[in-house]
């Protein structure tokens, strides 16, 4: 195992230790909240008691392969906590998320949860956002109005393929990453992309006031 890889590792089962019998759990995407899921699912084998909700299909589908009981916001309507992954966290916790195209069940979840744990490598933790392209889901209809848009408002919008067509999320949208250089107000610019009509939801995951478990190549494991 490479040495980010066990960082992302030693990052999840930090978090996962922070779930306790008879909590409802939101269980993130990505290959950091992976770890996760799968230390719960030994938890969980070892007579850990939860119910979670997944951020998306993969993610549902790691859970139920390991055995964890799922629910689903018809039955629960808060959750105790949430432990998802990130592709970029600020100084001041600002976050990018989407990088694995989840981030509408993703942000939908960490809202419905009283603690959010964000679990990353160091790589993840910058000074200002805006390095990693911006994730926005987008309603597929019209979707080359909303890249005007985006353009308009000075940003490089990519809409993201897979096998040369649109990539369509978990929800039967499209995403487009957008560089928008660094973003000194994340708060504002959030708030101009949702007022485009036709974007669903950003990634940015803005006052969210996470705990943030941040595990380095060397072995350090901080939590922030
Ligand atoms: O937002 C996400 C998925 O939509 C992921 O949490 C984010 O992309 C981080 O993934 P990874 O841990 O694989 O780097």
């Amino acid at each position: 195992m490479d040495t980010i890889t066990k960082a992302k590792k030693a990052a999840g089962e930090k978090a996962a230790s922070l779930v306790q019998s008879g909590m409802l759990v939101g269980l993130g995407t990505g290959s950091t909240a992976y770890w996760a899921i799968e230390k719960i699912g030994q938890m969980v084998k070892e007579g850990l008691n939860i119910r979670a909700v997944a951020t998306s299909v993969a993610s549902e589908q790691q859970a139920i392969a390991l055995g964890i009981p799922i629910t689903s916001f018809s039955e629960v309507q808060q959750l105790d906590i949430d432990i998802d992954g990130a592709d970029e966290i600020s100084e001041d916790l600002q976050i990018i998320k989407g990088g694995g195209g989840a981030l509408l069940r993703e942000k939908i979840v960490a809202h419905a949860s009283r603690k959010k744990v964000i679990v990353a490598d160091e790589r993840k933790y910058v000074r200002t956002l805006g390095k990693f392209p911006l994730p926005v889901e987008i309603i597929p209809f019209g979707w080359e109005l909303v890249f005007k848009s985006v353009q308009a408002l000075k940003g490089s919008p990519t809409l993201r393929t897979r096998e040369d067509k649109p990539y369509i999320t978990d929800n039967g949208n499209y995403i487009i990453d957008c560089l928008f250089g660094s973003i000194e107000n994340p708060e504002q610019l959030h708030h101009q992309l949702k007022a485009m009509t036709g974007v669903v939801e950003t990634g940015l995951f803005i006052n969210l006031k996470p705990t943030v478990i941040i595990a380095f190549e060397n072995g350090e494991v901080k939590t922030i």
